[in-house]
């Protein structure tokens, strides 16, 4: 029986459906929750159902912060493994067995610890943050900037051409290899990794997974059988990488994360940790998954809105070509060494995480035991979204919902951070990619406005703000001229 949850929020709702119907605004779930929180959050929460499951919708910025740094809301799923359909079902969908969950994202307890903790120091050892990284995005900023040359006479979609490019820095570090840019089935590939992010997350994603009987009886449902094809192709690409490097590994040279992560497993004789034989494997092969997944799709989603908005805001556009020709010139690429001397540059930079607020409700944390804040209790296996949209775009702010660079910067014209901005989350489970998403946004966006102005592709009429709603959002098509500038 579930446990009745005190909190505010809309009340009443219908058995199994929850408060769908008040959340599904126009079908745009991500404004349904914005103003169901505007309407009934009390000391910064609301207690929503979300097709039968409680969901504490957290819109103050110092309440989350306690609540994602506290050990015991690091949990996705239930704390007895099995009790969870929602996570459950993803385990089940990747083909996995039955099990305690793999991976990164939807991993806990021991075994999220240990899996982040070698993950990130296993990207650090390959570059991740060294300037080695600075030099693998380089290569693929120079490929990038040739393929778009390309592209100047008729207007481009602009939204399918980051993810190539912003994949391959990953891969390199990953894999020890890249994709070829003309190679038609990573496009398709791409496409579909696309899609998937943004279905995974939706309102009809979460039904499916939440009542996995109605999947069985409808198995095309809101096109869920798509996704479970996607994974399953994905991991069965992955497992081929594994297979092979297994084939030429040499335990006193590994070459890239791959080989670090079997090293580990052959050396792991402890049977609970979770790189013990199958297991090791098991979340090796999940854990590049999540890393593909969530390591292309966020960055060329955000370089996405970086273009729209520079075609909407020509001014601004210029002020930032201004600063990278007085501080960089032409003969070379813009570099992270640049960065202090660039503040205006970085104030766009930021302006555009908060507006584009591309994962605006988050990805849901799960209370292991009850939960007091600000005078309320959260009951254990409850889920914890933020509503990101009112942290980053909220009252706060004032003007919000305006592109506004300056907000960033004092009167001296010197960069000024605001701890509200975290399109990366807060807390024990933070992006674990930030550092190196960090590096390839500066990187791209500052050598695409070196290189090239976007504009319109009619003159007058500017790209729109609508989005697709999903995970993570993307902009509704639309095409720019890509000039080059010298
Ligand atoms: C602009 C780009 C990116 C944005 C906006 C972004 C945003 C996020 C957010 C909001 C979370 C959820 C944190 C939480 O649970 O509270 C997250 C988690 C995560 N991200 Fe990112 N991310 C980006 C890029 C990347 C990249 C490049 C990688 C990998 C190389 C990555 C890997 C991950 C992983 C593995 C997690 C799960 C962490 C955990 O559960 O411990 N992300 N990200």
């Amino acid at each position: 029986r579930k446990e009745r949850v005190d909190l505010p929020g809309p009340g009443l709702c219908i058995p199994l459906l929850g408060h769908y119907k008040l959340f599904l605004q126009g079908s745009d779930n991500i404004k349904g929750i914005w103003n169901l929180y505007k309407q009934y959050s009390k000391q910064g929460v609301m207690l929503l159902n979300v097709f039968g499951m409680n969901n504490v919708i957290v819109g103050d910025f110092y309440v989350l912060k306690e609540l994602f740094n506290n050990p015991d809301v690091a949990n996705r799923g239930h704390v007895e493994f099995g009790k969870c359909n929602f996570i459950q079902k993803f385990n089940e969908d990747r083909g996995d067995p039955p099990g305690p969950l793999s991976g990164v994202i939807f991993s806990q307890g021991r075994a999220w610890v240990e899996q982040r903790r070698f993950t990130l120091k296993t990207l650090r050892d390959f570059g991740f943050g060294k300037s080695s990284m600075e030099e693998t995005i380089h290569d693929e900023v120079r490929q990038f900037i040739v393929y778009l040359k390309n592209c100047t006479n008729t207007p481009v979609d602009i939204a399918r051409k980051f993810n190539l490019p912003i994949l391959n820095a990953l891969w390199k570090i990953m894999v020890g290899e890249s994709f070829e840019y003309t190679d038609p089935k990573l496009e398709k590939l791409l496409n579909d990794l696309g899609e998937f992010a943004r279905r995974f997350g939706s309102p009809s994603t979460v039904l499916v997974l939440n009542y996995p009987w109605l999947f069985k009886i409808f198995p095309t449902l809101l096109n869920r059988n798509k996704d479970i094809e996607f994974m399953r192709e994905i991991m069965l690409m992955m497992n081929k990488c594994i297979e092979q490097h297994k084939l030429t590994l040499d335990v006193n040279s590994p070459k890239d994360v791959i080989d670090t992560v079997l090293i580990e497993i052959q050396n792991t004789k402890d049977e609970l940790s979770s790189f013990y034989q199958n297991k090791g494997y098991n979340n090796l092969v999940n854990t590049m998954l999540e890393l593909f997944v969530a390591g292309s799709e966020t960055t060329s989603t955000t370089l996405t809105w970086a273009v729209l908005y520079m075609i909407r805001e020509p001014e601004i556009q210029s002020k930032v070509q201004a600063e990278l020709d007085r501080v960089v010139g032409t003969s070379r690429l813009p570099s992270l060494s640049d960065r202090s001397q660039l503040p205006y540059t970085e104030a766009v930079l930021m302006e555009i995480q908060r507006c584009g607020n591309i994962v605006p409700n988050g990805v849901h944390h799960m209370a292991s035991r009850p939960i007091q804040i600000n005078g309320v209790t959260i009951p254990a296996n409850t889920m914890i979204s933020p509503c990101m949209s009112e942290i980053m775009k909220g009252d706060y702010w004032g003007d919000g919902l305006v592109f506004r660079p300056e907000r960033f910067l004092d009167e001296s014209g010197t960069l000024k951070s605001d701890e509200r901005l975290i399109p990366f989350s807060i807390g024990k489970r933070r992006c674990l990619g930030e550092t190196l998403a960090k590096t390839e946004y500066f990187l791209f966006f500052t050598a695409l406005l070196q290189q090239f102005s976007f504009m319109p592709e009619i003159s007058g009429t500017v790209p729109s703000e609508t989005y697709v709603p999903g995970a993570s959002i993307l902009p509704i098509p639309f095409k720019t001229i890509v000039k080059p500038r010298y």
